[in-house]
C-alpha cells in the first residue's frame, strides 16, 4: 500500500511494442481514466521511442505522463542508434526506465551502467526508474535480497530524491510469465529495498516510490497494489491493451 504520502504510479511499458496505429490505445487509455482516479494516482506509459511524440500529442492537456524504456547515460556524441535523457525530455518524456532486466539480460548493462544512466536521466531533468530483480536460481539460492539491495546500491545515484527517482522491483522470473511472487515475498522485498534506500539517503527514502513489475493484471492487481510499501505498478504485456491497462489503474478506485 503507498503510505506515509506517496502518490501512487502505474507504469506501462509498451517494450518493442507497437506501431503509429498504437496511438489508438493511448487515446483509449486517456479517455477510460476518470478525473477522480487522477486525482489519485500517477499514470504513465513508456512507449519504444518511435512513437514518445505522438503519444505526448496524445496526453496533451491530461495529466498523464509519458517515458523512455531506456536512453544512452551521455548527452550527445557519436554512439550510433543511441537516444540521449536530452532528446527524449526534448519530445516531452518526463520518465525513463532504467536498467530493467531486459536491458542487463540482452544488452548486458551492469549496475554501474545503471548508475551511469540515471545520473543521465537526472542531468537532463527525466525521473528515472530503476529497476532491480533477481532470477529465480538466485532466489531459490536464498539471495533475492541481496541481490536487489546491490543492484540498488549502486545503481541509486548519490542523493536521489522522488522527485528524480522512482524504484521498480521486478523479479526477473515474474515478467511476462503469468508467475508472481505471494504478497508476502514482495512485502519482504520491497521493505528491504526501503531500508537500503534509508541507508542511502536517509529520510527522503519514505518519499521514493518502489513499484512492483512482473504479470501485474487487472485480476491481482488490487491484491498486489495492497500490499505494503508497493507504491504502483510496472506493466508490460497487460500495458498493451487499454482495458486491462485501465483494470489495473482501477485497482486504485476504491
Ligand atoms: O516492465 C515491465 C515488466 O517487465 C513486466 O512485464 P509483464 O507485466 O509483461 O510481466
Amino acid at each position: 500500500m503507498a503510505s506515509e504520502g506517496r502518490r501512487p504510479l502505474v507504469a506501462g511499458n509498451w517494450k518493442m511494442n507497437g506501431l503509429r496505429s498504437s496511438i489508438a490505445t493511448v487515446e483509449a487509455i486517456r479517455d477510460g481514466l476518470s478525473p477522480a482516479l487522477l486525482d489519485k494516482i500517477d499514470v504513465l506509459i513508456c512507449p519504444p521511442a518511435t512513437l514518445i511524440s505522438s503519444c505526448v500529442a496524445a496526453v496533451y492537456g491530461t495529466p498523464i505522463a509519458i517515458g523512455g524504456q531506456n536512453l544512452h547515460a551521455r548527452p550527445n556524441g557519436a554512439f550510433t542508434g543511441s537516444i540521449s535523457a536530452e532528446m527524449l525530455a526534448d519530445l516531452g518524456a518526463s520518465y525513463v526506465i532504467v536498467g530493467h532486466s531486459e536491458r542487463r539480460a540482452y544488452h548486458y548493462e551492469t549496475d554501474d551502467g545503471v548508475h551511469a544512466k540515471a545520473l543521465g536521466a537526472r542531468r537532463a531533468g527525466l525521473r528515472g526508474i530503476i529497476c532491480v530483480g533477481e532470477t529465480m536460481e538466485e532466489r531459490q539460492q536464498g539471495r533475492a535480497l541481496d541481490i536487489v539491495r546491490a543492484q540498488l546500491a549502486i545503481g541509486l545515484p548519490k542523493g536521489a530524491t522522488a522527485a528524480d527517482t522512482v524504484v521498480a522491483y521486478e523479479p526477473v522470473w515474474a515478467i511476462g510469465s503469468g508467475r508472481t511472487p505471494t504478497p508476502q515475498e514482495i512485502a519482504e522485498v520491497h521493505a528491504s529495498l526501503r531500508e537500503m534506500l534509508d541507508k542511502l539517503v536517509g529520510e527522503e527514502a519514505h518519499r521514493i516510490r518502489i513499484l512492483y513489475g512482473g504479470s501485474v493484471k487487472p485480476s491481482n492487481a488490487r491484491e498486489l497494489m495492497k500490499v505494503e510499501n508497493v507504491d504502483g505498478a510496472l506493466v508490460g504485456g497487460a500495458s498493451l491493451v487499454a482495458e486491462d491497462f485501465l483494470g489495473i489503474c482501477r485497482a486504485y478506485e476504491e
